[in-house]
């Protein structure tokens, strides 16, 4: 048989990135696109085959896997007959059809998927999700050392998907920063490891220390006690990123020299805060973006493993078997008839760490991506891999926007509740502290997770409080800069027509009067425009607007009869400015004071946390 001649994706050259023009335009976020801010969608499914490997080169392997560009199929070829371990069964050649098919053989191969190929056709789109307020999740499955970590994270000087949507999140906060919208990052970095989980953020320990897994009916499963550390910036991604990866548990084995032994998920929390000046009413978006390197499926007679490494397979392939059941499940249940489905299977989440906690991603509220990576040159994993995709790509899951209109006045009662269940919180466990050495311990474990749990929540307010104050300080700011930009442009236009030296004095009287009758009707009528805007005036754009609309002749007739009229106006004006600077300063005391408060709890949260240790 001839080696099948490898084809990539042609489509990928000519796909427009719409989010990068936009955000080249300076056009906000996408909004959602759904009215009811819920959207139903299959897990999109693409398909990513590496080059031949030194080691598959040495052993003379041949390319099983050829790519049509055109249907974006994957043909997977039966092994050649010379090929020993593939002898006494029967192979047939295999096609399957995804989202994308993308060829990464060689470099020189025409239309070879390069990582900002990858980014371009899925990442982009993905981050335009989280901006719209949707949760995503992106993860690689596929064989060990099929070119999972490569695809997620990349080499040096080669970035994969991780650290380009970071890069890419700051560049567009950048471009739609405006004075009444305010963004905020969280990153957290975990891996599963053998059924456990280790917060890679957290400083490495003698004795790991694993964190807990728990489920709230709100939020679904959650690691408690994880870190989440806001950034800033993508230089501070990218140093958590290197610190995670360098606590991830890695180690050589005859298929790959890297080989990731754990489940790393990484997460960015975006939050948007929009506040609207004259309702006082604040628009909260979340967008959680997750992307996941799972581990590698492994044959232990192919990875030579032993000892911990046989463990740590072991570990690794009975958690991806778990995914493949829910992945199964998920898809019959996604493509069965109304009939069967009131008998429906049960998902069998809680089976594994990983799909426990990966629950919302695979099959409830996530617009969700696989990237199966494959190897050219393995019939039979490929097989398995190529057909888990197409498993994959019928679960459907409903994302929805995940957006809160609040006002101040309900986020100081939630503030206010929050500050009350942990005085009665802390009041309790005082109580238990005298009774510690009775048996109780259980109970007050329980006490005391759920008390950080309330804390934790309560920490989260005052910061969302706290980015608030700042959008409404700095709205009230750009306010009260073109109140006085119009006022400075309305007293000048005055003093001119009021003395109207220069030009109009050297030319003559008839012209200087004229002049001066223009340059007073002028300021007069730039007056009253400035007056029509003061009622919302709350962006430089309704200047400009008033100044445009002078130019053009199409302004107001003045609202100033007399000297009287005119200085009242001026004296609003001032009276407004004042205002604006005054409600400055109360938002600035009252930002002050949350962060008071906050320090007070967390300090309070310490010293109840060292009591308990003591
Ligand atoms: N598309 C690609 N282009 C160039 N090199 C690649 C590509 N894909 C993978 N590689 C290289 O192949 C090797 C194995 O890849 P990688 O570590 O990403 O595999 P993996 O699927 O994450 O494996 P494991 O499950 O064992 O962690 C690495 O040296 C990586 O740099």
């Amino acid at each position: 048989m001839s080696k099948p001649r490898p084809h990539t994706n042609l489509q990928i050259e000519t796909q427009a990135s719409a989010a990068s023009l936009r955000a080249t335009v300076g056009i906000p976020p996408p909004s959602p696109t759904v009215s009811d801010g819920s959207s139903a969608g299959n897990i999109r499914v693409v398909v990513r085959v590496r080059g031949i490997n030194a080691r598959e080169a040495e052993r003379g392997a041949n390319c099983l896997v050829e790519i049509d560009p055109h249907t974006q199929t994957t043909h997977l070829y039966p092994p050649t007959e010379g090929d020993k371990s593939h002898i006494r069964k029967i192979f047939d050649k295999k096609s399957f059809t995804f989202d994308n098919s993308f060829w990464s053989g060689s470099p020189t191969d025409p239309h070879y998927a390069t990582q900002e190929h990858i980014y371009d056709s899925l990442g982009e789109e993905f981050l335009d999700h989280n901006f719209a307020g949707y949760h995503t999740c992106i993860f690689a499955y596929g064989q060990t050392g099929s070119g999972k970590s490569y695809t997620m994270m990349g080499v040096e000087g080669n970035p994969g998907l991780i650290p380009r949507t970071c890069e890419d999140l700051f560049e567009r906060i950048e471009v739609y920063r405006s004075p009444d919208v305010s963004y905020s990052v969280r990153v957290s970095y975990f891996e599963i490891y053998n059924e456990q989980v280790r917060d890679l953020l957290a400083p490495r320990t003698e004795t790991p220390r694993y964190l807990k897994v728990r489920e709230s009916p709100t939020e679904g499963p959650y690691v408690t006690d994880l870190i989440e550390l806001p950034v800033k910036n993508y230089a501070e991604v990218k140093r958590f990123i290197e610190l995670g990866d360098q606590s991830r548990t890695t180690a050589s084995t005859k298929m790959n020299d890297t080989s990731s032994r754990s489940h790393a998920v990484f997460t960015l929390m975006l939050r948007q805060v929009h506040h609207d000046v004259n309702t006082d009413e604040t628009t909260e978006r979340v967008g959680r973006m997750r992307l996941v390197d799972l581990a590698g499926s492994e044959r232990a007679n192919a990875t030579g493993a032993t000892g911990a490494r046989l463990r740590e397979g072991g570990n690794i392939n009975k958690s991806l078997t778990t995914l493949g059941r829910v992945i199964a499940t998920l898809a019959s249940s996604s493509t069965s008839t109304n009939i069967s489905r009131s008998k429906k299977e049960v998902v069998p989440y809680r089976d594994s760490i990983l799909t426990w906690l990966l629950k919302d991603s695979l099959g409830g509220n996530s617009k969700t991506a696989m990237i199966a990576c494959i190897s050219p040159t393995d019939y039979d994993e490929t097989l398995s891999t190529l057909r888990y995709a197409d498993q994959a790509k019928h679960i459907k899951t409903r994302a929805t926007v995940n957006e809160d209109q609040v006002s101040s006045a309900i986020r100081d009662a939630q503030v206010d509740a929050l500050q009350e269940t942990i005085r009665s919180l802390q009041l309790k466990m005082a109580e238990e502290s005298d009774a510690r050495q009775s048996k109780e311990h259980e109970i007050q474990n329980r006490q005391l997770a759920e008390y950080q749990n309330q804390v934790t929540q309560m920490q989260r307010l005052m910061e969302e409080q706290q980015q608030v104050a700042e959008v409404k300080i700095k709205s009230l700011q750009t306010q009260n800069e073109t109140l006085r930009l119009h006022l400075k442009l309305a007293v000048e236009g005055r003093r001119f027509s009021s003395n109207p030296v220069g030009m109009g004095s050297e030319v003559g009287g008839g012209l200087s009067r004229n002049n001066s009758t223009l340059s007073r009707n002028s300021s007069l009528r730039r007056a009253g425009s400035v007056k029509k805007n003061l009622g919302g005036a709350s962006a430089g754009g309704q200047l400009q607007q008033s100044l445009q609309m002078e130019d053009e002749g199409l302004g107001a007739e003045s609202e100033f009869g007399s000297e009287d009229e005119w200085d009242d106006f001026i004296t609003e004006i001032e009276i407004r400015c004042d205002d604006v600077l005054k409600r400055v300063g109360s938002f600035k005391r009252k930002a002050a004071e949350d962060k008071a408060r906050f320090m007070l709890n967390s300090l309070h949260e310490k010293s109840v946390n060292e009591g308990r240790r003591i």
